[in-house]
């Protein structure tokens, strides 16, 4: 478990002092996500859990070990937190090939080849090897990005938007790794999405964030749909485009955009609908 109770305050010229106070305890061993609002307090959550930002008071505890404690005066350096991390735009070095790119990422005297060629497998790369970096797609290069992380063997996965610059299908494949990635080598996962169905398939909790505190915790299908059905989520029509047949669904906490099967569908502002969720795809 990882036990949170941390506060931090940024003070600005142009708008006055923030103040951002969380407290939560996050299960270990599974995939977690962070959602709320831009500029809720997402990103800077992931910061001070991975000693990037250092909060002003309180503590955090990874299955009983500190990793920061204001009193006691205990601030574990990054190295020894075990974390690997994924952003929106990863930054492969262009002057070396795949293969380069990913032993690059090896730590002196622990270069555990096997370990790679079994991400690479995992990863379904093999065929990108000996490509340069520039000719590679976006989720050619997440892919590749998320191998070399792994390379560290990181206890801890923190995803800040790895998949917002992408299309669906490329996400979809994305989602698969992830989910199996989880289940081979049993890490910790904390994901930051702004896309709901995104959330409700990578991760088994989801902690709403506002204002730089977390307002509730949950299942997502808790959270989303308090009133829900598993796998079925209510949600508002709020918006409907006919051209592309998608429709703009509101739920209790979150939007969401989804594309509809049926073509001769029509759906009506502000009525209520059900969407049926799972791995693979999402039906309205
Ligand atoms: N270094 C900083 N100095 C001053 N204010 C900051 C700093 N970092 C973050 N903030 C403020 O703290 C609040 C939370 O920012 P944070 O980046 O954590 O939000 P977020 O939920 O990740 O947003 P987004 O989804 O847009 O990335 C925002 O109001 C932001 O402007």
């Amino acid at each position: 478990m990882i036990k949170i109770n941390i506060q931090k305050k940024f003070v600005t010229r142009s708008t006055k002092s923030i103040k951002l106070n969380y407290q939560c305890e996050i299960p270990i061993e599974q995939t977690s996500s962070l959602f709320g609002e831009s500029g809720a307090g997402k990103t800077t959550l992931l910061k001070m859990l991975s000693g990037l930002l250092t909060p002003d008071v309180g503590n955090i505890t990874v299955n009983g070990q500190i990793w920061f404690d204001s009193e006691k005066k205990i601030n574990l350096p990054i190295v020894a937190r075990s974390l690997g991390f994924l952003f929106q735009d990863s930054s492969l070095l262009a002057n070396m090939n795949v293969r380069q790119n990913l032993e690059f990422a090896f730590r002196k005297g622990n270069e555990d080849k096997q370990f790679l060629n079994e991400l690479i497998t995992f990863a379904e790369i093999e065929d990108l090897l000996d490509k340069r970096i520039e000719g590679l797609s976006g989720g050619q290069k997440q892919r590749i990005a998320l191998v070399r992380t792994l390379v560290q063997k990181p206890k801890f996965l923190f995803l800040d938007e790895p998949f917002s610059s992408l299309d669906q299908r490329i996400r979809n494949q994305l989602y698969s790794m992830i989910l199996s990635l989880q289940n081979r080598f049993a890490m910790t996962i904390l994901l930051i999405s702004h896309e709901i169905t995104e959330v409700i398939k990578l991760s088994k909790r989801v902690f709403l964030i506002s204002e730089g505190q977390i307002v509730s915790s949950g299942h997502p299908i808790e959270i989303f749909n308090p009133k829900g059905k598993p796998n079925s989520l209510e949600g508002e029509v709020i918006r409907v485009d006919p051209s592309t047949n998608q429709v703009a669904l509101w739920f209790p906490n979150a939007l969401a955009i989804m594309e509809s099967k049926n073509k001769n569908q029509n759906f009506k502002l502000g009525e209520m609908i059900h969407t049926q969720l799972s791995i693979e795809n999402e039906e309205v």
